[in-house]
């Protein structure tokens, strides 16, 4: 992990980061979930990479199903409330250990930009090789997220989102994302960012407005 982000991991009370919105304090997970937490959530991804690619005869779809009803029921009586699972909370991992994150891998996070590097995989897929157009905007809404938590704003929600395609998307290639804060308006953050792949070429770039929360505000 970088030392941007380990910094990232306990801002503090920053301009009153923690008193702003109905938003309840988030914390990273001080551990990454423990030794095993990543590899569980990696071999789920290639599950779900598997479960979307595979044409298997009866008898082994029927085997899966049901190892997958019992992991599902080893994992059900360990629920938590939401904020104290190490998933979306382990800056260390690739997506931070969320299954609903893209698998990137941050390498910069600090207040001139956040950049990200990973590959959109089969369970991303759309057609024809390329990544699904509905995931580019959950990838382009996170590193927002992300770049406005690092440049040290309170708790935002997005406001709108508007992402340009350039190019088809490939799947499993490397891919990188960065932006950064273009300006801040009271409580309007106006952020931009482009994905490119390892030869600069611009796939997408996208802009958004985040909005500080209100006291109460969800
Ligand atoms: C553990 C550590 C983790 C660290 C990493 C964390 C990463 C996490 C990443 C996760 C990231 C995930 C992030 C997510 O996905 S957040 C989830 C997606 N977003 C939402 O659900 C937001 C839903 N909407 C709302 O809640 C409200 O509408 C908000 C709060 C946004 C504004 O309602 P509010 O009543 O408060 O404000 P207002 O209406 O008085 O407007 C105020 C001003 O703003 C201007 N305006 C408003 N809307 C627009 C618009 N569409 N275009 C242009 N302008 C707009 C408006 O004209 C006005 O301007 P002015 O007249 O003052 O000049």
């Amino acid at each position: 992990m970088s030392e941007q982000v380990e910094r990232g991991r306990g801002r503090g009370d920053v301009d009153g980061y923690e008193k702003h919105g109905g938003f309840p304090v988030y914390r990273a997970a001080e551990d990454d979930g423990g030794p095993d937490f990543g590899r569980l959530i990696e071999a789920m991804r290639v599950l779900q990479d598997a479960a979307v690619s595979v044409s298997a005869p009866a008898d082994v779809v029927r085997q899966a199903a049901e190892q997958a009803e019992a992991l599902a029921a080893l994992l059900e009586p360990h629920r938590v409330p939401e904020g104290q699972q190490p998933g979306g909370r382990s800056m260390g991992l690739p997506g931070r250990g969320s299954l609903l994150m893209l698998p990137w891998t941050v390498d910069k996070f600090d207040a001139t930009g956040v950049r990200s590097t990973g590959v959109f995989r089969r369970f991303h897929m759309g057609g024809n090789g390329a990544a699904h157009g509905g995931t580019l905007p959950l990838l382009f809404d996170d590193l927002f997220g992300m770049i406005t938590h690092a440049y040290g704003r309170p708790i935002s929600r997005t406001a709108y989102l508007h992402v340009n395609y350039r190019k088809i998307t490939p799947i499993d290639t490397p891919l990188v994302i960065e932006g950064q804060v273009d300006r801040v308006d009271g409580r309007k953050t106006f952020i931009t960012a482009k994905l490119m792949d390892a030869e600069g070429t611009v796939l997408a770039d996208g802009e958004a407005l985040m909005l500080v929360l209100l006291p109460g505000q969800p």
